[in-house]
């Protein structure tokens, strides 16, 4: 069976191509094969499948809003094996990933997700190193909430980007002491986030820029995430008063562009596809 490996900012895919839908995706299967150990080592598997046949297939019930029978759908998954309903880092690979190799001709397109259809630019796609800007639709403002690191809580916002996200913009962090934190276990209320949450610790904003890190839901500690860099830039700019702007968000696996105008983000960044290769289908049946 044939792979690719990418990454945005050091946020790290496998990308299975399946259009016809035929892959058993169990979550034992992709937790194997995104283990850095037993497998190939991700932080989130991105299947490349056309949204039509993943509803023949039952993947899914339906199509989502913004999403045709034709269009190519990330069908995303964490490196736990849980499903997600975006990855901002996933779709800029995603769409690099389908233009590099010839799937799609055009340089704008609509990428399918859970979260719904995201119109991506395609701005470069050479073999290794592209660079696209993502529609991230609507940033949702979902409240107040806190998270806890080393028993110190940390007041954050919650934002749904697709997915949820609670950022916490800390006044007194520096980019060194931001570096310093134990970002393993953080804590987080459940009865706000019952399906869990992605949590963001970042500067405010200096000239332009956050530093940010992040704990991802079904993966840890990544160098990076797409939609916590568009939630980061909203809860920055709130933190502000305002509402409106454009976030250099400074991550620990390199830098993107948020843009956010009347409640909508667009997020630009880098994408780089690393390999090509083949998984063994024997190793692939021992893992059912
Ligand atoms: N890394 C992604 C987000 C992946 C999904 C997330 N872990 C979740 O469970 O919601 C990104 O770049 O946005």
């Amino acid at each position: 069976m044939e792979f690719s490996k990418g990454h945005g900012t050091e946020n790290d895919f496998v990308i299975l191509p399946d259009p016809d839908a035929r892959l058993d995706l169990d979550a034992p299967r992709i937790a194997a094969l995104c283990d850095r150990r037993r497998g190939l080592g991700a932080d989130g598997l991105l299947r490349v499948a056309r949204a039509g046949a993943l509803v023949a297939a039952g993947v899914l019930d339906a199509l989502p809003e913004g999403t045709a029978a034709d269009d190519w759908f990330m069908d995303y998954r964490n490196a736990d094996g849980s499903i997600a309903e975006m990855c901002g880092n996933g779709v800029r690979v995603f769409a690099h990933y389908l233009t590099a190799h010839g799937l799609e001709n055009r340089s704008e397109f609509v990428v399918g997700s859970r979260a719904g259809g995201k119109p991506v630019v395609v701005h470069e796609s050479g073999p290794v190193v592209g660079e696209v800007t993502v529609d991230m639709g609507v940033v949702r403002t979902l409240g107040e909430s806190t998270a806890t690191l080393d028993g110190r809580v940390y007041p954050g916002l919650g934002i749904d980007v697709g997915n949820p996200h609670l950022a916490c913009v800390d006044p007194h962090l520096t980019d060194t002491a931001l570096a310093a934190l134990d970002l393993s276990a953080p804590g987080f209320d459940p009865g706000f986030f019952p399906h869990g949450v992605n949590i963001e610790f970042l500067t405010p904003i200096s000239s332009g820029v956050v530093h940010m890190r992040v704990h991802e839901r079904g993966v840890g500690e990544t160098r990076s995430c797409g939609t916590g860099t568009v939630a980061a830039a909203a809860a920055a700019l709130r933190f502000d008063g305002a509402t409106d702007g454009a976030v250099r968000v400074q991550i620990p696996g390199g830098a993107v562009q948020v843009c956010i105008e009347n409640g909508r983000a667009w997020l630009r960044g880098p994408s780089v596809l690393v390999a090509t290769g083949t998984i063994d289908d024997d190793w692939w049946s021992a893992q059912a």
